[in-house]
């Protein structure tokens, strides 16, 4: 585990894609570098920052002034917040405000927020006239260690989580960690349970360094920076080997096979965010690979016990509204993990674990083990 950084250091990472290559800047304030970087990228571009509404009020002004100090043009284009936006007619607004706003096939769109903007963003950049070039500037916790990275685009289908979209690389990404200044605290929380993924799936001593130093990323700092670039080299790496997901890219997936099927199941509302949805998913996978006999309750348990320390949600009577309203039977949760994009012929796939640090690639899961696992969760007192 290398020492974490100086608080006045950016940090580049590569991600080695060949003649589709793009740097991750990470560092406190480099936002303010956008505008020069964009100019010696692309000179003489014009761009449009689509962005959300909670973002606009507090990073817009910064992000356009950088932009114009560069003599770059910009036209912005403002979505509402959250997973609303990630549909059909979010797509619509975006690509037609695209359009209108002249963005020609040399243009730069800019996606200027959380997961929900980059996404959405990328998706109308990847569509439009065929294809335009993007650039990820990621503000909250889990756009910076993993959403602005990787390029997986798209939005949600009413029947279920990313079920539209494309692969479209971003070609430059700038995670300004000041920008998390204004984040709320459970949006903070829900970006963390990607960075813990990092640990659980691939390197277990990232996952102890985290146990020990949780709080002061929470806090900022050296700690905060530490976490996304160790998270943005590790996603780095495994896109790099595999971008399009026909192996090793799936281990990114840990915890999403279930968490997916809950953010639909909750109807992709505020009840569950993208992150919490990980680390409930996360906390059954590794459950589900105790009872599998593949790690020791003691692991199972020692992945829980980090996410509740983070504050986190680790299980299904977690989800705001369970006791109330419930949510949806084994069954039904087996029917929306059937549109999991791991399927294949009809076998679910899941992300299971070895160890604390090691997943594993599960192919052609029986049905019945899965849905008797999830009747005991679901049958949990609150
Ligand atoms: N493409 C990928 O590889 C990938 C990876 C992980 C998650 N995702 C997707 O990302 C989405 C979740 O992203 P998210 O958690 O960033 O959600 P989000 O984009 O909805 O952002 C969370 C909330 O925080 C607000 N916000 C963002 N930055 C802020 C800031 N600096 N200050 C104040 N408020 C701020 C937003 O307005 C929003 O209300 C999901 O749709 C998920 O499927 C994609
Ligand atoms: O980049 C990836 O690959 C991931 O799986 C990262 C996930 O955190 C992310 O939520 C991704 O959007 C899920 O991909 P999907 O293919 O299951 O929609
Ligand atoms: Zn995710």
């Amino acid at each position: 585990m290398t020492a974490p950084l100086k608080h006045s250091d950016p940090v580049n990472v590569d991600v080695a894609l060949g003649d589709r290559a793009y740097d991750i800047v990470i560092g406190r304030g480099v936002l303010a570098s956008l505008g020069e970087r964009v100019a010696r990228l692309r000179p003489g571009v014009r761009t449009a920052i689509v962005t959300d509404r909670t973002v606009a009020k507090h990073w817009l002004e910064p992000t356009e002034a950088s932009l114009a100090s560069a003599g770059i043009p910009t036209s912005r284009i403002v979505v509402e917040e959250g997973e609303i936006s990630k549909t059909y007619a979010g797509l619509e607004k975006v690509s037609e405000a695209l359009i209108a706003a002249k963005i020609e096939r040399n243009d730069l769109v800019i996606a200027l927020g959380g997961g929900v903007v980059g996404d959405l963003a990328g998706f109308a950049a990847a569509i439009l006239r065929r294809g335009v070039d993007f650039v990820q500037v990621p503000t909250s916790l889990l756009a910076q260690v993993d959403s602005s990275v990787g390029g997986k685009t798209g939005i949600n289908s009413p029947q279920g989580k990313n079920l539209l979209g494309a692969f479209h690389q971003p070609v430059l990404v700038i995670a300004d960690t000041a920008v998390l200044d204004t984040l709320s605290p459970r949006q903070f929380r829900a970006g963390y349970a990607e960075v813990a993924k990092y640990g659980v799936l691939g390197d277990e001593a990232f996952f102890t360094w985290l146990e020990k130093n949780h709080s002061d990323i929470f806090k900022g700092g050296s700690a905060r920076e530490h976490a996304i670039a160790t998270s943005c080299r590790a996603k780095a790496g495994v896109v790099s080997r595999d971008e399009r997901e026909t192996g090793e890219r799936a281990l990114l997936n840990l915890g999403h096979t279930f968490g997916h099927a809950l953010e639909a199941a909750t109807g992709f509302s505020d009840r569950l965010f993208h992150g919490e949805g990980v680390s409930i998913g996360m906390t059954l996978a590794a459950q589900f690979s105790a009872k599998l006999g593949m790690i020791g309750e003691a692991d199972a348990a020692r992945v829980e016990r980090h996410l509740i320390e983070a504050g986190l949600p680790t299980r299904l009577q977690d989800i705001a509204g369970f006791a109330q309203e419930g949510l949806a039977d084994a069954d039904a949760l087996m029917a929306l993990m059937a549109q999991d994009k791991k399927v294949k012929r009809g076998k679910l796939t899941f992300i299971l674990l070895e160890a604390v640090g090691r997943a594993v690639i599960a192919k052609d899961v029986e049905p019945a083990p899965v849905r008797d696992f999830l009747k005991e969760k679901l049958a949990q007192k609150a």
